[in-house]
């Protein structure tokens, strides 16, 4: 029997064979990626590469090396497109983004929008993004925002899209979606919720406590210690204790923040009742204007997947060929399609440099409707 130091040597000389071997595969591949080009053809081909993957798995003895090969294989033709969509890039043949660069926001003059009311967590959110004296005006739903930013009645709303403790705001995922408004800007703030009611309210009083939904949740381990409450959800927290200081009504209690019971005149019956101290917020600032700052860090995107095994694998190794520093990824059920999914990716990077070019041109050639939805 051979030695380990033999068995070595041979394998040695394989592997030698296939890196002189992977790199004329590689060089071919950029000569198709230079045919593409001139003839105006897309890169990926699904149908060349599906009957690749049957052909080298035919060529294969047993089921494990069937299945190996075609790993391998894919793994191959992901990395020559990779390089054609380089060459592409370098070619000048992205097609120019219709994304345009700007030194600066126009935030001096801007109407800004929140949704809610006075007292909102959003507004907080909005002052200490534009400034407290900035124009602006509230409607009730994440919506309504959505829709004074595309008719134009506002330049800029601000809307929350992750909180630290409950997550991502799904609603705000699917608008996003939805309206062909665009990300320019982002924002932190702690929330800190309190429990509202009439002044002079008992915590025995209380049977109804109303807030929106993701406050409640919030605030979970505190109300579940007064299981006789019914919790209900309102469109925003502010509302919520509009609605206790209108309905004088002291069997009722507001989940909101000790602003929102201030400007609305009730008191704070319980102070800090979320389930996490650190419970912060993050807002994002939208406008109708396909704009990005020159500056901007980091981009946004959106896409759906062809419903095949490996296909976000694929996609995702976009980010990994590019050296991009994926920060986030959120998945939706897309409508209409029973257990199809939309999957939002944030990573950092300019759309003006070369790799993410590079990155979304293969994304948006190898996905179902990739949308840009912001570089900030
Ligand atoms: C090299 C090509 O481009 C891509 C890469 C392939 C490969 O590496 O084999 C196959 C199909 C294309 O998606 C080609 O079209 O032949």
């Amino acid at each position: 029997m051979a030695t380990l130091a033999e068995l070595r040597v041979q394998i040695d000389a394989v592997d030698d064979e296939l890196v002189r071997l992977f790199e004329e595969r590689v060089r071919l591949g950029g000569q198709v990626g230079d045919y593409k080009i001139q003839n105006g053809m897309k890169i990926f081909d699904r149908q060349r590469e599906r009957e690749k993957l049957k052909d080298v798995a035919e060529k294969a003895s047993t089921e494990f090396n069937k299945k190996g090969v075609q790993e391998l294989f894919e793994q191959l033709m992901a990395m020559s497109r990779k390089v054609q969509y380089q060459k592409l890039v370098e070619a000048g043949a992205l097609g120019r983004l219709p994304f345009i660069g700007v030194k600066e926001l126009d935030t001096q003059n801007a109407r800004v929008v929140f949704p809610g009311t006075e007292g909102a967590y959003s507004q907080a959110a909005m002052e200490y993004y534009f400034g407290e004296k900035c124009n602006s005006f509230y409607v009730r739903t994440f919506r309504d925002a959505m829709e004074s930013i595309e008719e134009g009645a506002a330049d800029f709303a601000v809307l929350p899209i992750e909180n630290s403790t409950a997550g991502a705001v799904d609603e705000m995922y699917d608008l996003l979606v939805e309206f062909e408004n665009y990300i320019v800007g982002e924002t932190i703030i702690p929330i800190t919720h309190t429990l509202a009611g009439l002044p002079g309210t008992e915590l025995s009083d209380i049977e109804r406590v109303y807030s929106k939904g993701v406050a409640l949740m919030q605030a979970s381990r505190f109300l579940d210690e007064h299981s006789g409450w019914q919790q209900i959800s309102v469109a925003n927290t502010a509302i919520a204790a509009k609605k206790i200081m209108e309905d004088k009504d002291k069997s009722q209690a507001a989940v909101c923040s000790a602003n929102a019971a201030k400007i609305h005149g009730l008191e704070v019956l319980v102070d800090n009742i979320n389930d996490d101290p650190n419970n912060s917020t993050r807002f994002i600032v939208v406008t109708n204007q396909k704009i990005f700052h020159k500056d901007a860090k980091k981009i946004s995107i959106c896409f759906e997947v062809p419903h095949e095994s490996g296909s976000l694998y694929h996609l995702l190794s976009h980010f990994i060929y590019n050296d991009l520093n994926m920060t986030k990824i959120e998945s939706r059920p897309v409508e209409g399609r029973n257990w199809e999914y939309r999957f939002f990716v944030d990573f950092e990077g300019n759309l003006a440099e070369p790799a993410v070019k590079n990155a979304i041109r293969g994304l948006r050639e190898e996905s179902r409707s990739l949308r840009i939805l912001g570089n900030y």
